[in-house]
């Protein structure tokens, strides 16, 4: 049996909570200031509340750090004469490097830098792991990478990549949550309910990734099959690159990526 404590249960750590809650294996405890918070995950997903960051250190053997990159020096100070060689201690801040996490926490403890998306919520999760900290043993990267697994597809990845994975991976549920909201507008601009417009949207994007994810086809085959010549898909996409459609996801990317190496 491990025993995983989740510093910080707000969106992104309430949601591993979730997913890790129904691993027989694992005991799971939390901290958060928001007692309202842990009392809905011990009812959602059995997690133990604990009264203070320290009590979670004293109880796990994996510590998850999910608070706002801004708190990890402050939450890790509280936490630090409690750490040691038994406990991996798990981070997911965005833009906190292992050199940095490695300092707040005086080298006395094995680290695992981590960015997930929140469709781990839902066991579809896209992971990056890095396992670069030397006194890591197997049975950490076993353990980590079979909970992230759980919950979706684990990728290990050097940490040097970890910004571009932060700005297209972790920030990517949004640009889709955009990209919906928008044809669904267009939807109702054009006459459809919204509730119509919403569930057909649904549907489409479902429907498509499933596609992407399922076909042995490219990506662009997919597109081509749609576009028929002289049609109404290819007067869309036109009026799309019209806008530098592919040039503006570009710079929100690029733009994420280097946010999340200015909050490093
Ligand atoms: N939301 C997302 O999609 C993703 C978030 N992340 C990272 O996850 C971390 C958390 O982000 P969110 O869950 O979005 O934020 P959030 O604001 O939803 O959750 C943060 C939680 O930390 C708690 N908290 C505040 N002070 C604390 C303290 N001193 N000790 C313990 N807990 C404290 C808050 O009450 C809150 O529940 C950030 O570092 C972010 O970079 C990473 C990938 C995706
Ligand atoms: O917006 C943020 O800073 C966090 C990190 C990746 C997704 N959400």
């Amino acid at each position: 049996m491990e025993h995983l404590g989740i510093i910080g249960t707000g969106n992104m750590g309430g949601a591993l909570a979730m997913g890790a809650g129904d691993l027989a294996e694992v005991t799971l405890y939390g901290f958060d200031p928001s007692s309202k918070r842990l009392e809905s995950l011990r009812a959602a997903c059995g997690l133990i509340p604990c009264a203070h960051p320290q009590e979670v250190c004293q109880r796990s053997t994996y510590v998850l750090l999910a608070v706002k990159p801004h708190l990890v020096p402050v939450v890790l100070a509280d936490m630090r004469e409690h750490l040691g060689p038994d406990i991996c201690l798990i981070s997911i801040a965005a833009g906190v490097t292992m050199d940095r996490l490695k300092e707040l926490t005086d080298h006395v403890c094995p680290v695992i830098r981590v960015m997930p998306n929140t469709p781990a919520l839902v066991g579809q999760g896209v992971f990056a792991v890095c396992l670069e900290d030397e006194g890591l043993t197997e049975a950490n990267k076993t353990f980590v990478m079979n909970l992230l697994g759980h919950m979706g597809s684990a990728y290990e990845l050097e940490e040097r990549l970890f910004d571009v994975f932060t700005g297209l991976v972790g920030s990517g549920p949004a640009y889709v949550f955009h990209f919906m909201e928008g044809l669904i507008d267009a939807g109702v601009s054009l006459g459809l309910g919204r509730q119509q417009a919403t569930d057909m949207v649904k549907g489409l994007v479902t429907g498509s990734a499933t596609m992407a994810a399922t076909s042995e086809m490219h990506i662009t085959q997919l597109k081509e099959m749609v576009t028929s010549p002289g049609g109404t898909t290819i007067a869309g996409l036109n009026e799309l690159e019209k806008r530098a459609c592919k040039h503006a996801l570009y710079k929100a990317v690029k733009a994420a990526h280097d946010r999340s190496r200015e909050l490093g």
